[in-house]
């Protein structure tokens, strides 16, 4: 067994509108240690979506230089912009030790389960608790035009009918109820037992203790 621990590679996909953002940024102001996947995409930013830390804005040209180059993980072609996960900054962090969570759509999730990365994924689908629901926070975040927010719900089948190829499904209807689902998962998922370093010398050590009591 390693002695380092890996981090583990943590997917968040649902229709656009479920509150996998909102998840996601509740989750990293709980855990400090983890490190979001910034993706790269070449959709325009939104009023307070910063650069570098919300996304990296890229052009399209840009874009595909990066998969070209192989630095991506995974990309996918999602409403009509390019999104993709820079591999460089989750190799880094998954291999200090830190896990990493990713914003990502199923085919994105796809293509993480199936990198070499596979065996270090916790893969979590959001769905609403209606399409009506839906609908309403798509309006009234306020981000989209009107025919944006047409795409998405149009699109929303095409995601949630990807649901059973993820290892948890939450309905995302009490905010505070399924944030602290998530949380159970994320902790669960932690002590398994590949993910704990230094458990064969802890167990080494306390079969030299049982040896020694006879
Ligand atoms: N495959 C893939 N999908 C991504 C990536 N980043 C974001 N997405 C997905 O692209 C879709 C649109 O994202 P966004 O424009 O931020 O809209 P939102 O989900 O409605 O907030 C969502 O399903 C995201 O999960 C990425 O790096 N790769
Ligand atoms: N459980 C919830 N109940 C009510 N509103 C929610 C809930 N989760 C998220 N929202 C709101 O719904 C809107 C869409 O959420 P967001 O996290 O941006 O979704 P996504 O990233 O999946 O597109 C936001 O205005 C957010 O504040």
């Amino acid at each position: 067994m390693n002695s380092t621990r890996r981090g583990l590679l943590i997917i968040l996909s649902s229709p656009s509108g479920a509150g996998k953002t909102t998840l996601a940024r509740k989750l990293m102001d709980w855990d400090e240690t983890l490190s979001f996947s910034v993706s790269a995409t070449t959709r325009k930013p939104r009023p307070g979506e910063e650069d570098g830390v919300h996304y990296h804005f890229v052009s399209e040209a840009a874009f595909k230089k990066m998969v070209a180059d192989g630095a991506m993980l995974e990309h996918a072609h999602v409403f009509g912009n390019f999104y993709g996960s820079p591999m460089a900054p989750v190799k880094e962090a998954i291999d200090a030790g830190r896990d990493v969570l990713f914003d990502v759509d199923w085919q994105g999730a796809e293509q993480i389960k199936h990198s070499a990365l596979r065996d270090h994924v916790l893969s979590v689908f959001v769905l609403p608790p209606s399409i009506t629901e839906l609908r309403r926070r798509l309006v009234s975040r306020g981000q989209d035009a009107a025919d944006v927010i047409q795409k998405r719900m149009q699109k929303s089948w095409d995601e949630i009918s990807h649901w059973h190829g993820y290892d948890y499904v939450l309905v995302n209807d009490d905010l505070d109820v399924t944030f602290e689902k998530l949380k159970t998962i994320v902790i669960a998922e932690r002590l398994r037992q590949a993910q704990q370093p230094g458990l064969f010398d802890f167990i080494r050590g306390l079969q030299s203790e049982f040896e020694d009591l006879e």
